[in-house]
Parts: C-alpha cells; structure tokens; sequence
C-alpha cells in the first residue's frame, strides 16, 4: 500500500502538491487525475524518492521509498519513457536495469515478450516510436516482478490495441493482488481500467473514491426524451412544462431532450399531460469525463484562450449538447450548473468571476478554504 500523510512540496514560492493525505491500496487499479500542472508526477517522484517532500510524508508498505530494500524489486515505475539511453538496444536497456537490482536475465526476455518488444528487442532504442518507447518503460516497470506499480500516463501514444492491452495489463497486475497507481488524461480509458480514484487540483485532493461514487457524486443522472421528429411544437410544450416541473433541460443534436431533475415516471406523466407522444424515454448515466469536468473546472490553470469556458460563458457543446430553446434562467451564464441532488463544486469558479489569469503560485489553500475533499468509504482489501 502507498500512503501519504500531509504530503506537500514546494518549489520555492510555488507549491506544486499541498496536504496531500491519501492511501493507494493493493488489489485494485487507483487512477490518479488531475488537470496539467495539478501535482501528479510531482507526487509520484516523491512516492518514487525522487523528489523530498518539503512537509509530510508518503510510504510505501509503510517506509519511505529510501528504506525499502531492494526497493525495485518491491516498486515499479513508469515515469518518462523517454529516459532511455538511446544508444542501448531495449534489452541492453533492461539488461542494465536487471544486473543493478539483482534481477537474472531470463526474466528480461520475459518481460520483452510481456510488452511485445522480442522482435525489436536487439534494436537501439532511439529509433523506437513513442508507443514502442511506452511499452519499454513498461517491461522496465515489470522487471522486479513488484507489488507496487507506478504508472505515469501509460497509454500515451499507444493505438488502440496498446491500449486495451495496457488496460487488461493494469487489471491483471491488480487482480493478482498489487498495488497499481496509474495517471492519465484519457477519462474514457480510466473509466474502463480503474476501480478507484484520486483527484488533485492545483496540488489539493478534491476526490478520493470509487469510480462509481465519483460520477455520482459529480453529475446528475439524466433521462433522454425524444418526441416525434418534425414535430417541433409539441418538443418545444413539453420542453416548456418539464421546466415548469422543476427540469433542467438540454437539446441534444439529435433533437433528444437530455432532463435531469425529474423521475421518469414524472417525465412520462407531463408528456401525457400536456398531449405529447414520445419516441423514447430513457434513463442515462454521464460519463466519467463529464464528471471529471464538471469537478475540476476551477482547478484548470491552462486553457485555450478558445476555450468558452476561459470566461465561464455559454456551456461548452460537450457531447453533443446544445442549449435548448427553454433553458432556465441563469443555465447561460454557467459552465456547469449545480444539478438537482449534486454536491456544490468547491473549486467551481464563481459565474461572474474576471478573466483574470490563475494565480501561478498558491503558497497556501485560496482564501476562504473549500471544504475538504470529497471521499467515500472503500470496502477492504
Ligand atoms: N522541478 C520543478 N521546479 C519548479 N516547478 C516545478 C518543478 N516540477 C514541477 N513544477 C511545477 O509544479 C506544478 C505541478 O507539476 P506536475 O508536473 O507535478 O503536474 P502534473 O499534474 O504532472 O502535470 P501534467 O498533467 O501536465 O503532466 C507545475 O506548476 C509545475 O510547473
């Protein structure tokens, strides 16, 4: 297990990671998110011993990474696949890595075949693509046959079979019973892979719960309504009362009507009401990126300056979505709003908030302090 304690670094005024308190656990694939800048790697060099914390802790098995011994055959990372010896070929590579750690040979064309490198394995390594240079860093993090494993973006620049074959690597080395820490930005693909997750903004923990929770606790179920196409009147009635009833409602492309905030027996009571027919009635559940978005919109340091949400204005068309013809009042000036049963985002920016850039360099928690980060109970491992 990985655990954390007030875990903090700074890098003179600027704090990359504040008070960071959390435990990875064994068994089960933790994914670790957060916007660019927001502190991942950083709290991954410190777990690894790479960077010292300037206040607090983080141990792994219960000692600091400097303690551990034979710590590579305990850990394994994946941190920058670039950091490779171009020179070398990829089992020269890990060959060297082997022969520091103890490690018998055989076990580097075990794990060759592992990534899928053998019949590349006696070329030097600079000539390899990004995706190739991935799955070496991989064997690398293999190699000791370890409990923990730190993974740094793994699928980065892998194609679609590299992916899927990360994503059942990562949940193979969990069901086997190992601690497996993993960052990405690609939410479709954590949303598939882990079980957990540790969401950090601007270096403060926002989330600590299972994936299931974390979309829950951050989107509002929906039901998608669609009435017969071509009838425009009727849509727009129906649009017109489900508001009245209390709705949110958002136009789809597709003309659907996406509605939070109503039962579906509510839904199909009004369309009878007001003499609607419906095509389709369904209850849907956002994904893991729209609630990643809707929790970390305040936490963003970098965004285009194309980007509608630099000034909080109209909602971004994500996924589809437009406004409809009856939104209710105020829904415009907010990127997301509060839906009917969700938690207040604490990093959420206020609506009439100036452009004005991040601060880049928040030596403590904003002023006043968000309320402590969400966290759920996880059942032992
Ligand atoms: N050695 C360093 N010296 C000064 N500042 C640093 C150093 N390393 C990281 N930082 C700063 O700390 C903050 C956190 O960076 P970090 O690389 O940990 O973020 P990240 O979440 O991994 O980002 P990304 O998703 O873009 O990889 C950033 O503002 C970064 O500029």
């Amino acid at each position: 297990m990985i655990e954390a304690v007030g875990l903090t670094k700074r890098y003179g005024a600027k704090t990359a990671v504040h008070n960071l308190t959390f435990q990875v656990r064994p068994g089960a694939v933790t994914g670790f998110l957060g916007p660019n800048g927001s502190g991942k790697s950083t709290t991954m060099r410190m777990i690894l011993g790479l960077d010292v914390p300037s206040a607090g802790r983080v141990t792994i098995g219960g000692q600091p990474f400097h303690k551990l011994p034979n710590a590579p055959r305990q850990v394994g990372a994946l941190l920058d696949a670039k950091a490779v010896h171009g020179g070398r070929s990829a089992r020269m590579h890990l060959l060297s890595l082997a022969q520091l750690s103890g490690i018998p040979a055989r076990r580097v064309d075990e794990v060759l075949g592992v990534v899928g490198l053998q019949d590349v394995a006696r070329k030097r390594s600079k000539g390899f693509s990004l995706g190739m240079g991935q799955r070496l860093g991989i064997a690398a993090a293999l190699l000791g046959d370890p409990q923990v494993l730190l993974f740094d973006e793994p699928v980065n620049g892998l194609d679609p079979e590299g992916i899927l074959w990360v994503r059942n690597l990562m949940k193979g080395l969990a069901a086997e019973g190992r601690t497996v820490f993993v960052s990405s930005h690609l939410m479709s693909e954590m949303a598939l892979t882990a079980d957990h997750l540790i969401v950090i903004g601007r270096g403060q923990l926002m989330a600590d719960m299972s994936v299931k929770d974390f979309i829950s606790a951050n989107s509002a179920g929906f039901a998608r309504v669609r009435t017969p196409d071509g009838e425009v009147a009727a849509r727009e009635k129906l649009t017109t009362a489900l508001v009245e009833a209390g709705a949110q409602v958002l136009s789809e492309q597709d003309g659907a009507l996406r509605v939070t905030g109503l039962a579906l027996p509510r839904i199909s009571d009004i369309a009878h009401d007001v003499d609607t027919r419906l095509w389709e009635l369904s209850p849907h559940q956002a994904s893991l990126e729209e609630a990643y978005m809707r929790m970390t919109q305040g936490a963003v340091d970098y965004r285009s300056t194309q980007d509608q949400r630099a000034g909080l204005q109209a909602p971004p068309a994500q996924h589809g979505w437009q406004q409809p013809a009856a939104a209710p009042q105020g829904w415009a000036e907010q990127a997301y709003p509060v839906l009917p049963g969700e938690q207040p985002n604490p990093y959420a920016q206020p609506v009439a908030a100036p452009q004005a850039p991040a601060p880049a360099a928040p030596a403590a928690p904003t002023t006043p302090r968000p309320p402590g980060p969400l966290r759920r109970a996880r059942p032992p491992t």
